[in-house]
């Protein structure tokens, strides 16, 4: 069965492998099953941007290095980053307004000299559940916290945020359609949660209103991880 591309285009590979050539690979394998690669904090690490541009050759990417510092440092750092051109950035929006502004400005002057990346704010990380946060000083819920940075990142200048698919039509309702959800911590029926503590399957993130899928290790680590991605989308597709 064909899937449309409208879906496919909302499904994220996070490309979780120690090497830039186990990185390609997948990706390649993916190809034409993935709407974006996340390259995150290991690959990065190991690879720098020339890797990014490598990555940029199978398809756009998400660029999730979650920066958390003073706003002088992210906004700095903001810079150095954008000429990249990923699609999605991504910083901590814990890291307070000011922070949040600082690199929603530095996006911003990107966006004027011509640049297409957009910025999200992780709210609440999807492996942290109630015992994690009271435990970090917090007697929120997640969800609550989730959809207050929310509100927050939108107010800054974020143009989405990461949170976990529960609480993405809270996030809809309260920031607008437009304001993405960006949503990890999936889990199709069967699959073990791993770290991850505010689950949802596939079918069920598109239902509560999630922009965008982010899948690592169900497809990554599956002996088929074509073969896997074909089968989140088809149940993407059912949802
Ligand atoms: O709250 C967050 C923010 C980011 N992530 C990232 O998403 C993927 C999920 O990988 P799985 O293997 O599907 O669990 C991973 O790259 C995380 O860094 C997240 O999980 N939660």
């Amino acid at each position: 069965m064909t899937v449309a591309q409208s879906i496919i285009d909302r499904l994220v590979v996070a490309l979780d492998v120690p090497t830039g050539a186990e990185a390609l690979a997948l990706a390649r394998t993916l190809s034409g099953r993935a709407g974006m690669f996340k390259v995150g904090l290991e690959l990065f690490c190991a690879e720098g941007p020339a890797f990014v541009r490598e990555v940029q050759k199978a398809g756009p990417v998400f660029l999730d290095l979650k920066l958390h510092d003073i706003p002088n440092t992210v906004h700095r750092a903001m810079e150095a980053l954008l000429p990249m051109n990923p699609s999605l950035v991504t910083i901590h929006t814990q890291g307070g307004p000011a922070m949040i502004e600082a690199a929603a400005q530095a996006v911003k002057a990107h966006r004027q000299r011509g640049g297409r990346t957009q910025l999200l704010g992780v709210t609440v990380l999807t492996s942290l559940d109630r015992e994690a946060l009271a435990r970090l000083g917090s007697t929120a819920e997640p969800g609550d916290l989730a959809l207050h940075l929310a509100r927050l990142a939108k107010a800054c200048g974020c143009d989405g945020v990461v949170c976990s698919a529960h609480e993405a039509a809270s996030v809809r309702d309260a920031c607008g359609a437009p304001f993405h959800r960006l949503t990890p911590g999936i889990r199709p029926g069967g699959v073990a949660t791993q770290d991850q503590a505010r689950v949802v399957t596939p079918a069920q993130a598109l239902r509560e209103g999630a922009t965008w899928l982010v899948v690592g290790r169900p497809i990554t680590q599956a002996p088929d991880p074509a073969a896997a991605a074909q089968g989140i989308l088809l149940e993407m597709a059912g949802a």
